[in-house]
């Protein structure tokens, strides 16, 4: 029997608190601003990516979910594997003719997200993430996540992110041809392991406006993305690195909603305005700048940090000793359909109902915001800062012996 020439690998979202939004080269995808994010743990969102490399395929084919996807020549992911294959040519089999010339292979490839693609939930970070990690592995790459970063970049610009478990910062770099425009990791999950996000999902429909011409139209109109660029986030990427760093969620919750909001001013400011935020948006808004007012004035600081990526969902960010207080709060006002909460870590007593846990704190002003009907806000995930992504084994494969997909659509 010859060699079967697999690999598997997981991948995690992550959500941004410098935003990403611009890019100097559309082609080698080059931002206009470095971004810093937090990477959310893949045991609740993850893409998992399956790769085999075989002489006897004819085409480089990828199945997402099942179904088949088409890898269009010079395309996004066209290009990563592409680079990846001729990164094996370089590293692996120049360096060692015995070396199997994998490079020369055509690839398979089959890809499952665990939530749903295209709405706004970051599947397009894990998804690339996970395909590059597969590949690496496959072709038993000996280079860096950054390096690999440099390539996942070029698929998805946030997906460069998502290489590196932690808090992770994408440095803008200034080469032309983007050898420097690159993930690094500011500290490991092990550093703050104790920052937990609640994604509300408003909606899981796939998006009017994609990040990718919205954020063009706003490099190409908009006056405050300039002011954005140049006078604002290098400042914000010090400050909130270092008050990562120093474990500071007061500043980091402070920095991470400004520039949620500014953001959105951006898209605001964009000709045509782009709005990406809803009513339900900014009710959640409203509940937890009213959370944190109350917060400050009891002397603890801020408490959650919301923040909205090209959608109108929410995540929110806060340390743990205070996330059974917030989905609380957040119940109070957005109640969920059975079913809909995910006790993912265990915050209430096993079989306990989401909706009758619904309690807001002493001295919270409920008028701030309208309590809505059921499932206004679909669904709730808990979740928390995560590690980077994860070679798995043969039993967790997604290709069967034929080199298709064990699951089709
Ligand atoms: N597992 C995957 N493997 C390969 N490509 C994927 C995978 N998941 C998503 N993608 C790609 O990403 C696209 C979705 O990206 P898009 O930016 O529209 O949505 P999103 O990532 O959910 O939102 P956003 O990036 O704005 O938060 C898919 O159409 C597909 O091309
Ligand atoms: C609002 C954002 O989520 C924008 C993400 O944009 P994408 O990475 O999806 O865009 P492309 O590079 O064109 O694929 C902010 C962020 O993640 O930093």
């Amino acid at each position: 029997m010859s060699t079967v020439y697999q690999a598997t690998a997981s991948a995690p979202v992550n959500i941004a608190v410098i935003k990403y939004w611009g890019k100097r080269d559309t082609k080698l995808i080059l931002p206009t601003n470095s971004s810093l994010s937090v990477t959310l743990d893949q045991d609740h969102l993850r893409s998992t990516t399956t790769s085999r490399a075989d002489p006897s395929f004819v085409k480089d084919t990828l199945w997402l979910n099942g179904k088949e996807d088409e890898i269009k020549p010079g395309g996004r992911l066209a290009t990563c594997i592409t680079e990846l294959k001729r990164l094996r040519q370089a590293t692996v089999e120049n360096e060692d003719p015995t070396a199997p010339k994998l490079s020369t292979y055509k690839v398979h490839i089959a890809s499952y997200n665990n939530f749903p693609t295209a709405a706004g939930l970051a599947s397009s970070a894990s998804g690339f993430a996970a395909l590059v990690a597969s590949l690496a592995q496959l072709y038993a790459l000996p280079v860096s996540p950054s390096t690999l970063s440099i390539i996942a970049r070029q698929g998805s610009g946030s997906a460069c992110r998502s290489l590196y478990g932690g808090f992770v910062a994408w440095q803008e770099g200034v080469h032309p041809d983007g050898s420097d425009s690159l993930a690094i990791q500011v500290a490991p999950q092990s550093h703050w392991p104790n920052i937990h996000a609640l994604i509300c999902v408003v909606s899981d429909d796939k998006k009017g406006t994609s990040s990718t011409s919205g954020m063009q139209l706003t490099v190409d109109t908009s006056p405050l993305l300039q002011h954005r660029i140049k006078a604002v986030v290098p400042q914000r990427m010090k400050d909130i690195s270092k008050a990562i760093l120093e474990k500071d969620f007061d500043t980091f919750a402070r920095i991470t909603m400004a520039d949620s909001n500014q953001f959105h001013a951006v898209a605001l400011d964009t000709e045509p305005p782009i709005f990406y935020m809803n009513d339900v948006s900014r009710a959640i808004i409203a509940v937890v700048v009213e959370y944190n007012r109350l917060s400050l004035a009891n002397g603890q600081g801020y408490k959650a940090a919301y923040t909205y990526d090209a959608g109108p969902n929410a995540v929110i960010y806060a340390e743990e000793k205070n996330i059974k207080e917030i989905i609380q709060l957040v119940v109070s006002f957005f109640p969920q359909r059975e079913g809909a909460f995910k006790d993912n870590l265990g915050v209430f007593p096993p079989g306990a109902e989401v909706n009758a846990q619904a309690t807001v704190p002493a001295g919270f002003n409920v008028g701030v915001a309208l309590k809505r009907e059921v499932g206004a806000v679909k669904g709730l995930i808990h979740t928390r800062v995560g590690d980077g992504p994860r070679a798995l084994g043969e039993e967790e494969a997604l290709l069967g012996p034929e080199g298709t997909p064990k699951i089709l659509a």
